[in-house]
């Protein structure tokens, strides 16, 4: 029995650019339930996480923009997230910016002894208020996931750390901040550059990560920033950066994941509709899930 739940998470308040908060529905406009019900026994979308409209704030103290709304917010995602594998459903979570996955790591994590991770994106998130050049708080998550950040972020869950450096790949990445270069090469994260990705090809940089995961870990995390891919293919995103991962290049590292079966929970983050064109990045991300859940031409 395969069970898919849907949850939408219509969030913006990690980053200053307005309207990533109507990712999920541009999400679904583009068809995603019509799509994965052929590929699942049983497909529920459960809506969105209600997260309003709120007043933004920016912490004076904590070089934390909307700190606390973040934490309020993820919490409930990550309540959301456990209640569907509890359901014994696969959850899937359309953002929204990528603040986002603090919750759904924290849903996710406590049912894993060892999650893995793959954060598929041009950026690290490994920033900390201390690091971070912006305040913005999308990029952060991982660092936030690894325990590191303020308090009221690792502690989303009620437990931290949700994952451990060794279990994590970054694939795509081409923007990292001086303190998150510092931070990979400190405790040991497993990154593959564009340079990688030109340099080996996109079926051996999977290859590889398949197989450096599969062995220590109990359960694989996706949680794909569309900004990963090149603005050309994906240009409805808040922070695109030139360079990046091609449509096939995408697809292919999603065939090669549904075909290892590691991946446990999923998220797309930062479509941004009205950066977008024509609900191309939306179509984009409907397309990759399609792929990452089994699809196939013939
Ligand atoms: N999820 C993202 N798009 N993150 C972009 C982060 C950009 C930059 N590194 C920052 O900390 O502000
Ligand atoms: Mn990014
Ligand atoms: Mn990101």
């Amino acid at each position: 029995m395969k069970k898919l739940a849907i949850i939408g998470m219509p969030m913006d308040l990690g980053q200053a650019r307005r309207g990533v908060d109507m990712g999920p529905s541009a999400i679904r406009y583009a068809g995603v339930n019509e799509r994965l019900k052929r590929l699942f026994d049983e497909v529920h979308d459960k809506g969105d996480i209600a997260v309003g409209r709120p007043e933004v704030e920016v912490d004076p103290v904590s070089n934390l923009r909307n700190l606390h709304l973040i934490a309020e917010k993820t919490e409930m995602l990550a309540k959301e997230v456990n209640q569907a594998i509890e359901e014994g459903a696969f959850p899937l979570v359309f953002g929204g910016d990528h603040s986002i996955a603090i919750g759904t790591i924290a849903g996710v994590a406590k049912h894993y002894e060892n999650l893995g991770v793959i954060w598929y994106d041009a950026h690290g998130d490994l920033n900390t208020a201390e690091t971070s050049p912006t305040g913005n708080i999308h990029g952060m998550p991982l660092a936030v996931s690894l325990g590191m950040g303020h308090p009221l972020l690792t502690n989303v869950g009620g437990y931290a750390p949700k994952i451990k450096p060794e279990n994590i790949v970054i694939i795509g990445a081409r923007s990292l901040d001086e303190g998150e270069r510092e931070l990979i090469k400190k405790i040991g994260i497993k990154v593959y550059t564009m340079h990688e990705i030109d340099r080996l090809g996109m079926t051996k940089v999977m290859e590889e990560t398949i197989e450096y995961l599969k062995e220590k870990t109990d359960g694989v995390h996706l949680s794909l920033d569309l900004d990963g891919l090149d603005p050309h293919d994906a240009p409805g995103v808040g922070t695109p950066v030139i360079g990046g991962i091609s449509y096939r290049e995408s697809h292919l590292a999603m065939e090669m994941l549904a075909e290892a079966g590691l991946i446990t929970s999923a998220e797309f983050v930062e479509v941004n509709p009205i950066l977008d064109d024509k609900n191309k990045t939306a179509t984009v991300a409907v397309a990759l899930m399609g792929s990452l859940f089994g699809e196939k031409l013939l």
